[in-house]
């Protein structure tokens, strides 16, 4: 449905994209992780046709967008990561504002507004001023403007951040329900790995502006079948411990953090006794170890050495 080729996007010094390939078939929620500033929101405007790409190509059923972007354009919502809306007016005189940009007609568009102030659970406020919203509140009609003319792709970027946890949820069930009901093709951006791996069919992991791993949450999550994450929690981590561990062979990633220590070893290491005769050696009093099997986040450490919310 939808082809990214070789996008590359430069700003004065800036390689905010830097040869990005991605594609989207119809009916899939597909997710876009990354870190702040790995260029996610460069590359949805370049796909949306928002800003023209430095090079490559984005291909909507077979046709450039950068040449002709009107087919898209009419087929595709986009919920923007700043939340676009008028605060002196009404949750429903916001929707009726954008339904008329987006030249829906008078009759269809009063059923619409009903249809999607229903999806966004937004009815009983419709009437009360956008600046008396909540966050959550305002991110959700954000969503409901991006529905108005029935699009059959979406492109979310960053939707849920900075909201209280009963809209975020809610957000995250409309994304499904919107998926599974409506069959909308969905992309979605997030810096939050659990919100990509309940939603999303596909995962593209993206930093400094490169797409790093791609694949099913399987495949990514394969990328490291050959190690075992140990999580280890302590009254106090000291730096000579950190030294021991660091310099050993077999640790071959290592984060701190508070109280708590990551550790990358291979599937088939015993690390279990090294943990403690280390722990013992420089005083640690340990309080858990436990080991996991691999997460997204590793992933994104194993990838970058890099924590994915540093
Ligand atoms: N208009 C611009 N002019 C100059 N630099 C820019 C511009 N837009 C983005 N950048 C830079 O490009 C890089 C990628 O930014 P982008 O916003 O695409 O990242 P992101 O992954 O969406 O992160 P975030 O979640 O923080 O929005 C950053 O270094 C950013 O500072």
């Amino acid at each position: 449905m939808l082809e990214v080729m070789d996008l590359k996007k430069k700003f004065k010094q800036t390689l905010a994209v830097d040869g990005v390939n991605l594609y989207l078939e119809q009916g899939e929620i597909v997710g876009l992780l990354g870190p702040n500033g790995a260029g996610k929101s460069t590359t949805i405007s370049m796909i949306s046709s928002l800003i023209a790409p430095t090079s490559g190509d984005v291909r909507y059923f077979n046709e450039s967008i950068v040449k002709k972007p009107q087919k898209l354009r009419e087929h595709l919502g986009v919920v923007p990561q700043e939340i676009a809306l008028y605060e002196n007016l009404t949750g429903r005189e916001n929707l009726q504002f954008f339904g008329k940009i987006y030249k829906i007609d008078k009759n269809q568009l009063a059923q619409k507004i009903e249809e999607v102030l229903d999806i966004i659970g937004l009815k009983e406020k419709q009437n009360a001023l956008v600046k008396t919203f909540s966050g959550g509140m305002k991110r959700r009609l954000n969503i409901g403007v991006a529905l108005l003319h029935e699009p059959t792709l979406i492109f979310m970027d960053e939707p849920t951040v900075g909201i209280d946890p009963q809209s975020r949820n809610y957000i995250l069930e409309t994304v499904k329900r919107l998926n599974k009901e409506k069959n909308i093709t969905i992309l979605y951006t997030s810096h939050y790995m659990e919100e990509v791996e309940y939603l999303c069919d596909r995962i593209y992991i993206m930093d400094q502006g490169h797409i790093i791993a791609a694949g099913s949450k399987d495949e990514i999550k394969h990328i490291l079948s050959a190690e075992q994450t140990i999580l280890i929690e302590a009254e106090d981590i000291k730096r000579d411990w950190i030294k021991l561990l660091e310099n050993h062979p077999s640790v071959n990633k290592l984060t701190a953090q508070d109280k708590r220590l990551t550790l990358l070893v291979p599937k088939e290491m015993d690390f279990f006794q090294t943990v403690i005769e280390t722990a013992n050696e420089t005083n640690t009093v340990l309080k858990s170890v436990q080991i996991q099997t691999p997460t997204l986040e590793d992933v994104f450490l194993h990838l970058t050495g890099r924590a994915l919310r540093d």
